[in-house]
């Protein structure tokens, strides 16, 4: 899926040297304080045995999360492991490695990947299990805590030493480690990783009351004290040194370890903020949208997506597909009030993918499908998608022109739109053609001036209201990032405005909240050109969908998770009057332009 919130990608908003340092010193200081001595004496603390209730908190692969990006789209420039801060993985044999090559012990239960936090990550033995042979037998076993703790450690100091998204360092990781760790490694690693990502802030402020500073290491031990129970004895124990291993605790770290033993991640005197995940770059942007329910909305922003899927009419009806889908193993039921909407309710078996492989279903959530409602296109008009990035609304659009008139997918990212093209193959899309832009003032758009009905532009926005999705982004940018997005949305905003004919609609979306990239943005466009006039979504939702809007969409749409369910969106439908002559503010007309 195309990356909303990276705008990195666009060659805008790229950040120097020195911004990404401040980047990595904000998300964690990575060394290890060097005024903590190695602890010597062995920590005197006892082993609670709570069971890890608080969960919520596992990984959940991301299938059509708008701000997924895979390793394809890695921005120009340095290779991730030219970039400084970042380790190559390593893995050194140690001694247990030797007795890795084992044979499966059948007497020995093997545990399920999903168990309960508490038993999953419990302080495992390390003899050498009877019956290796090594460099015979070919089966791996699992890695013990310890070791798997290291990886998470690397991929953490990794991630934010490349500011790079989660997902993509924990396959990069694995790539680089070469199926040395069987499938539920990966899967604990995972779970780990995801964790302290989704647990950042309540953990940081357990480190700020402890006086400690911001550092991933501390930020992992105090994961393992407050949210898998583990006393100081069992941290020592992990935390062994040498290779492979932790470093050995320090006084300070078994002190401070030991201060948090039974106590809950969530405290009663926790800020509102911190106990709902929210960074603070976005916190005052989401209280002035949701007032009293700030509280609600951000904990549910900080929940779990569900998988939303999208019926092709090239290919099937929702009618008839669900049965199907049933019939395969995944438990799906109708959106009832879009036209094509589809929610899993349980597919374990990801029974719903040879459908997506046919090009029968697409995944997308249930709000970017009302954006691409909301375009109202028609069959045989001019149409164009701004920022298509991986072609998920030009999907759409194309069904709702049943492949008549001329879609254009624009991006300026070219990989992007070759995802795109790929998919509206599969889709059976033929009206839909690529153009790939040097930039949203890039001379084509001058030439192509007045000549579309309709202009989406789902805009590169800090994707606050798709955290659910991709959680480590919000920890990926700040204030000065916002204020970047905001000057490059302004930006493409004004120059695809000139693509609308009289009367026709141009559709601004994005997927945050926060009211600077998305009122406010419309309200200063509308006062620079008087030529557009809001057109209140309900109606267009009353022609084109199955429900009555719900009655708190306004005259610009505003989905959130806890009212709506949905991922959160915004979108504003602005009409070109239908004589007005086309009005181009003086610095829209970019010299290099003509
Ligand atoms: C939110 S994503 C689009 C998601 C896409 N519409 C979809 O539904 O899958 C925003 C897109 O804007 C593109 N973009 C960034 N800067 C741009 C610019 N200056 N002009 C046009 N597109 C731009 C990004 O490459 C990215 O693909």
């Amino acid at each position: 899926m195309a990356d909303r919130s990276d705008p990195k990608k666009s060659g805008k908003v790229l950040s120097g040297p020195e911004k990404q340092q401040a980047r990595k010193e904000r998300f964690t200081a990575s060394r290890a304080p060097k005024e903590d001595a190695p602890s010597s004496k062995r920590p005197v603390g006892r082993s609670t045995d709570r069971s890890a209730d608080r969960s919520g908190d596992r990984f959940e692969e991301r299938s059509g999360g708008r701000s997924g990006s895979s390793a394809s789209d890695r921005p120009h420039g340095r290779s991730r492991d030219q970039k400084p801060g970042y380790q190559k993985p390593s893995y050194q044999k140690t001694d247990s490695d030797k007795n890795r090559t084992v044979k499966p012990d059948r007497s020995v239960r093997q545990t399920p990947v999903l168990e309960t936090r508490a038993s999953a990550l419990k302080v495992e033995d390390e003899r050498p299990k009877s019956g290796a042979r090594p460099g015979r037998d070919f089966q791996r076993v699992d890695l013990p805590l310890g070791r798997l703790l290291f990886h998470v450690h690397q991929i953490l100091e990794n991630a934010s030493a490349t500011n790079s998204p989660i997902d993509r360092e924990l396959a990069s990781h694995f790539a680089n480690i070469k199926g040395r760790l069987t499938d539920r490694d990966h899967s604990r690693i995972r779970d780990m990783v995801w964790g302290v990502i989704r647990r950042y802030r309540r953990l940081l402020w357990w480190l700020e009351i402890k006086g400690q500073t911001k550092q991933l290491r501390k930020l992992l031990l105090a994961d393992l004290a407050l949210t898998y129970n583990k006393s100081v004895a069992d941290i020592t124990a992990l935390c062994r040194g040498g290779g492979g291993y932790l470093a050995r605790l320090t006084d300070s770290e078994a002190r401070v370890l030991s201060s948090m033993e039974g106590k809950n991640l969530a405290e009663e005197t926790m800020p509102e903020g911190a106990m709902n995940e929210c960074p603070p770059w976005a916190e005052s942007g989401l209280r002035a949208v949701f007032g009293e329910r700030f509280g609600e909305e951000a904990a549910a922003l900080n929940g779990s997506a569900p998988l939303d899927l999208r019926v092709n009419p090239f290919k099937g009806n929702r009618e008839d597909l669900l049965p199907r889908l049933e019939k395969a193993g995944c438990k799906a039921e109708a959106i009832d009030w879009l036209p094509h909407g589809i929610r899993v309710l349980n597919d374990p078996k990801k029974a719903h993918l040879p459908f997506y492989e046919r090009g029968e279903i697409e995944i997308q959530d249930a709000g970017s499908q009302v954006l691409s409602v909301l375009v109202a296109v028609e069959p045989g008009q001019r149409v164009i998608d701004f920022c298509a990035g991986a072609g998920g609304k030009t999907l759409a659009l194309a069904a709702d022109m049943d492949n008549r008139g001329q879609l254009v997918a624009a991006d300026v990212h070219s990989k992007r739109l070759a995802r795109a093209a790929q998919r509206l193959k599969r889709a059976g899309v033929f009206n839909a053609e690529r153009k790939i832009l040097e930039s949203e003032r890039d001379p084509w758009v001058k030439k192509n001036k007045g000549k579309f009905d309709r202009v989406l532009v789902d805009a590169p926005c800090s994707g606050t209201g798709a955290w659910r999705r991709s959680p480590d982004s919000k920890w990926r940018r700040d204030e000065e990032d916002l204020a970047e997005l905001v000057a490059l949305q302004e930006s493409i905003l004004t120059s695809a405005a000139r693509l609308v004919k009289p009367g026709g609609r141009l559709v601004y979306a994005t997927c945050s909240l926060l009211p600077d990239e998305n009122e406010e943005q419309v309200e200063k466009f509308l006062r620079s050109r008087p030529d557009f006039k809001l057109l209140p979504v309900a109606e267009i939702w009353k022609e084109r969908m199955p429900r009555e809007m719900p009655e708190h969409i306004g005259d610009m749409l505003r989905l959130s998770p806890a009212r709506d369910e949905t991922d959160g969106f915004f979108a504003a439908v602005l009409v070109r009057e239908d004589a007005a002559p086309i009005a181009v503010p003086a610095q829209e007309e970019d010299k290099s332009v003509n």
